[in-house]
């Protein structure tokens, strides 16, 4: 919460005013009744002083954007915007009854739940990517829980396209939880850094506290800063926590980008396995899974690109497994600070907003702008989510083979219970995945090791329950 005081709410015609439920830098989130549909609902205002009309363009390109995100279960559901009668944009969202960011510094939140939470907004996270959208805020506070207690990523108020953000534009900064090349400025954000900011999510929930903060001594953002720059990760003092998932986490938040997942999913599967470990029912993340996510191909160590979906074509006979990336696809203050360029990193040494926090806002502003209206023409043609849910009906595979043929792991499965439409997603423990519509699929790895798959039904934009794992050692001198 704020320590200033709240605007006074708008006045919005079909909506009665409640009471407020909490502030940000640029806006209040105020509890409104609404008339018809008759229900609660969260009103975020935007602060007069930045309701210019680049601030109400950004406002409305963030509900754009949000809409079209929000049909994935762990995202917020944005129900429509607008400008009040005084002048602010407004977005009228689901109303949710606890935050994450709320709890985990006041209460001790199990294993369980944080794996649950991590995964769900992992999955999240890979959908927004598969849309060509980085989120560049992913932090506790932006993690609400809706009635059901679900867990749902909020605020794309500074969301930009994937490989479209210049080094010289502004961008929105929650230093605890930025990546030590976005704190430096050396980038304004890819996937590899929202990697980072997943890994120091869920380090924080389990800690209570954000990965590089520690008590007694000085917690200023200049100093995490130097301490994220380091990437010295503490270990997590938690006898229920297992050492695979620090491990899960030291690799998501390393130093080097190229060391982390090399998706939000792939960091997902991670801390599945850990749920496997722990005994625990696997969580399973939403993934919007459609062909517009993998139809185009670009170079694989394009690090701000999205990887790992394949899409195999049922005519060939597929040969290797490899991936076919696709294009389209203070320390407590929680807040998101703006930094300006990179050639200014002076500006950028407060966890709270910046002295100017106006002119700098303006420049997130503008550039959200534009990076939203790319991406709306772009989300528009392009994001389908997956809305239904799974009514039990999708079959599961139950009788995956292994054999070796020409030095590779062939796995095939039956198709007795598919249905036209149906497609076969298949996750290998080398982290790619890959949709088909054919019951075989070769890979191959390092010789004399095991390779497996999970194969998992996916109809009508639905994902069933994955297969069991099946495994098969590589014969030595396979290559
Ligand atoms: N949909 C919602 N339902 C219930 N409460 C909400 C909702 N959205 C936001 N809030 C509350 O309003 C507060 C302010 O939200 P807002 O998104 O403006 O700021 P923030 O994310 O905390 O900070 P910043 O935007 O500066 O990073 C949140 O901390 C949360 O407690």
């Amino acid at each position: 919460m704020s320590s200033r005081l709240p605007s006074a709410p708008p006045v919005l015609p079909g909506f009665t005013y409640s009471s407020i439920l909490g502030s940000g830098g640029f806006a209040d989130v105020f509890l409104y009744e609404q008339e018809t549909p008759r229900r609660r609902v969260a009103v975020k205002v935007m602060l007069s002083g930045y309701a210019d009309q680049a601030a109400r363009d950004v406002f409305s390109a963030e509900a754009d954007l949000m809409a079209q995100l929000s049909t994935h279960p762990a995202i917020l559901t944005v129900h429509q915007s607008g400008v009040s009668a005084d002048g602010r944009p407004y977005l009228v969202m689901e109303m949710c009854p606890s935050s994450v960011g709320d709890r985990y510094r006041r209460e001790r939140l199990g294993v369980a739940e944080v794996l649950r939470i991590g995964i769900a907004i992992a999955g999240a996270v890979e959908s927004a990517h598969r849309a060509g959208v980085l989120h560049r805020d992913i932090k506790p506070s932006n993690i609400l829980q809706t009635a059901y207690g679900n867990p749902v990523l909020s605020d794309f108020g500074i969301a930009a396209v994937i490989g479209t953000v210049a080094p010289e534009q502004s961008v929105g900064l929650s230093v605890p939880w930025s990546a030590p090349e976005v704190v430096s400025g050396a980038s304004q954000g890819d996937i590899a850094s929202e990697v980072w900011s997943l890994g120091a999510t869920v380090y924080s929930l389990l800690a209570g506290r954000s990965p590089f903060e520690s008590s007694g001594s000085d917690n200023t953002p200049a100093e995490l800063m130097t301490r994220i720059s380091r990437a010295k990760l503490p270990p997590l003092d938690r006898s229920d926590v297992p050492e695979r998932l620090e491990v899960v986490l030291r690799r998501a938040m390393s130093r080097r980008p190229d060391a982390r997942q090399r998706s939000a999913l792939e960091f997902a599967r991670e801390l599945q396995m850990v749920e496997a470990e722990l005994g625990i029912a696997q969580t399973q993340p939403d993934i919007a899974v459609d062909e517009w996510a993998h139809a185009a191909v670009s170079d694989p160590v394009d690090r701000t690109r999205q990887t790992a979906i394949r899409q195999v074509d049922p005519g060939r006979r597929p040969r290797r497994s490899r991936p076919v990336p696709s294009e389209a696809a203070s320390a407590d203050d929680a807040r998101t600070v703006v930094r300006e360029s990179v050639g200014s990193p002076g500006r950028s040494t407060t966890g709270r907003r910046v002295a100017e926090p106006r002119r700098s806002r303006r420049s997130a502003v503008i550039l959200s702008v534009a990076a939203a209206t790319v991406v709306l023409a772009a989300a528009v043609t392009t994001v389908v989510l997956t809305a239904e849910r799974d009514d039990g009906t999708i079959p599961v595979v139950n009788d995956i083979a292994a054999t070796i043929e020409d030095d590779m792991a062939v796995f095939s499965w039956s198709s007795e219970d598919a249905v036209e439409g149906d497609n076969f997603v298949i996750t290998s423990s080398d982290g790619r995945e890959s949709i088909q519509r054919t019951t075989e699929y070769r890979m191959d790895g390092t010789p004399g090791d095991p390779v497996c798959v999970t194969v998992t039904v996916r109809r009508a934009g639905r994902l069933g329950e994955p297969s069991a794992e099946k495994c098969i050692d590589l014969p030595d001198g396979a290559g």
